[in-house]
Parts: C-alpha cells; sequence; structure tokens
C-alpha cells in the first residue's frame, strides 16, 4: 500500500459562493493531516465531501488506490468519520451506542464485543461503559463519538474538530487517543482552528483559507516558507572577551551585534550554524548563560500568507 488519500480539485459551489475551490492535497498512509484554517474557511465543507455527506461540485477523491464514489461500499468501510456535530443516541449506553455502529458495519457476536471494548478503552470510556451518554460532560461524549467512528477499525480516520468546547483533560484525551492511533498505523486528518493542536499531531498540515489551499507541508517547511533567517539571542557572560569578527565570519552568521551581555544574531535557517557559532564562544573563553530563540509558529505563517490571525 502506498497510497492513502489523494483529493484533486475538490470544489463545492454554494449558489454564487465558492465555499471549496479547487482544493488538492494527499496524505501518505500512516501519517496525520491537520486541516488548519478559521471558521469558515471550508474545512467541514471539504471533509463533507471526501466522506460523501455533501454531493461535490467537481473533482476526484481517491482512497487507498480507489475511486471513492458513494456507491463504492468496500472502499467506504476503511474510513470511518468523527462529525462536528454529536450523532449519539441519548437513550442507549455509551456500550449500546458504539454496538449499534459496529452492527450497522457488519460486526457481529464475539468479534463485535471485542471491537465495542477496544474501541471504548482507545478513548478511555471503559469504566463508563453502561452509563447513558445523558449524563457525560461534552468531552466525554465527544469521545464517545470518536469509539463509534472506529469500532469497526478503519485504515483512516476524519475527524472535524473533535476537541471545539471541550474540557482542557478531555482534549488531552482525545489528542493522546489520536497519537495511540496513528501509532497503531492509522492515518488521520484532523480539522481544526487550534494550532498547538495541529502543532502537536500532524507530520503535514494543509493551511486553507476562503476555500482554497494556501500552504501544504511539514510545520518545518510551513515556517520556511515566511523566512529564511531566524534571529537568536544568546546571552554570555565574559563578553568583554569576545571576539565579534570571529563570529560573523561563520557562514550562515548573517548578522552578529554585542549589546552588553546579549549576542543578537540572524542566522541562516537552512545552514543553521548556531552550533558552530556556540563551539566559537567556548574557544575564546566566553560562558553562554542562556539561548533565546522567539518561536516561528503556525499562527506566524498565518499571519504572514493571509495579513489576518488564524482567530481573528
Ligand atoms: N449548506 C450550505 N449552504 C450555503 N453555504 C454553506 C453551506 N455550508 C457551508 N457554507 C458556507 O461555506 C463556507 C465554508 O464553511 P465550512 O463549514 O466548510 O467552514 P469551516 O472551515 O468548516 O468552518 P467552521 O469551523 O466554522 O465549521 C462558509 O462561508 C459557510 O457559510
Amino acid at each position: 500500500m502506498t497510497t492513502g488519500l489523494v483529493v484533486t480539485g475538490l470544489t463545492k459551489k454554494f449558489g454564487t459562493q465558492v465555499a471549496v475551490d479547487n482544493v488538492s492535497f494527499t496524505v501518505a498512509p500512516g501519517t496525520v493531516l491537520g486541516l488548519l484554517g478559521p471558521n469558515g474557511a471550508g474545512k467541514s465543507t471539504t471533509i463533507n465531501m471526501i466522506t460523501g455527506l455533501l454531493n461535490k461540485t467537481s473533482g476526484r477523491v481517491e482512497l487507498f488506490g480507489e475511486n471513492l464514489t458513494p456507491t463504492n461500499t468496500a472502499i467506504r468501510r476503511r474510513f470511518g468519520v468523527v462529525p462536528q456535530e454529536l450523532a449519539i443516541f441519548d437513550d442507549l449506553s455509551a456500550a449500546e451506542n458504539v454496538r449499534y455502529f459496529g452492527g450497522l458495519y457488519g460486526l457481529r457476536g464475539t468479534a463485535l464485543k471485542t471491537a465495542v471494548t477496544r474501541a471504548l478503552a482507545v478513548v478511555d470510556l471503559t469504566d463508563h461503559a453502561n452509563q447513558r451518554p445523558a449524563t457525560f460532560s461534552g468531552g466525554m461524549q465527544r469521545r464517545l463519538n470518536i469509539a463509534m467512528a472506529i469500532v469497526h477499525q478503519p485504515d483512516l480516520l476524519f475527524m472535524d474538530e473533535p476537541t471545539v468546547g471541550i474540557d482542557p483533560q478531555s482534549r488531552n484525551y482525545i489528542l493522546t487517543a489520536i497519537e495511540k492511533m496513528r501509532a497503531n498505523g492509522m492515518t488521520v486528518v484532523y480539522t481544526s482552528h487550534y494550532m498547538e493542536e495541529v502543532e502537536r499531531l500532524a507530520d503535514n498540515i494543509v493551511i486553507i483559507d476562503h476555500g482554497q489551499v494556501i500552504a501544504h507541508g511539514t510545520e518545518a517547511e510551513l515556517v520556511n516558507l515566511v523566512t529564511d533567517a531566524k534571529q537568536v539571542t544568546i546571552v554570555v557572560n565574559h563578553a568583554d572577551q569576545l571576539e565579534l569578527a570571529a563570529i560573523t565570519a561563520i557562514a550562515g552568521v548573517q548578522q552578529a551585534t554585542l549589546h552588553e551581555q546579549n549576542l543578537q544574531l540572524v542566522l541562516d535557517v537552512a545552514s543553521n550554524p548556531l552550533n558552530q557559532v556556540l563551539m566559537t564562544l567556548i574557544d575564546q573563553g566566553v560562558a553562554v548563560d542562556s539561548i533565546d530563540q522567539p518561536k516561528l509558529d503556525l499562527e506566524t505563517v498565518f499571519l504572514n500568507l493571509t495579513g489576518r490571525n488564524l482567530r481573528d
């Protein structure tokens, strides 16, 4: 198995509004793709078209080498969906909810029982299996929704903003559960407007805005899109012994200035000469007190690419 999910030219028009505009991306098997964008960017519409909840205006979706169409049921069994809106039966227990979904996927008898137990364990709801979800916190209900989506052990899981409006403990349970699933080989497509979650989980990131993909890559690749130089401040002792010319002479040091104890550097991201700078300082008998590198994050990337904050 070499190809996972391949989305090509996906487009959705609502009347004259183009909600998703020629979106293309790929997800390698066993990796997590973070689909990051502000509210209204088109993330849900994209997921809903891929999973067949919504008809697409145009485009093509291929999963594990097969064309993903509403009638290709064999390939449809290989993915699960955690929708943005909860879909839970309040009058069934947690285990019965999961069992119901397992039944829909054709699981029966012992296989179904084992699958329900396993799915509830992944989201840490084993101790609540026989309780009604109406008694659950919002976070526990979301975790139950995840158990329902993974009971048939899909190879790929779509999750649409699964942590919106829940407590930090439940959020952490969910993020940890995703990490466990990935470790077991599952492919995950995860939409969020929380930069921190995408940074923690995603192997690759698609940034989407106004229905269009504005960047696609690893976190490091995206950060490199907006900067080819980074600023580093090194606080030193014995600054009087520091020979600035020797630092400036290091390949990849674009700028070096000394203000009292603070050695301020502008370094090439590609050649990353920080090690060389530190060795040179040690050679000069200059002790390093601390190193400060302001973090370049996805928020910075989004701001640079769009002129707006992710959560305006
Ligand atoms: N059924 C619909 N009819 C008309 N417009 C729609 C419909 N569904 C979504 N839209 C519009 O399409 C755009 C994209 O919405 P979408 O829900 O995909 O965004 P999103 O990135 O998932 O944001 P959110 O996090 O708020 O759900 C929005 O402008 C939205 O108003």
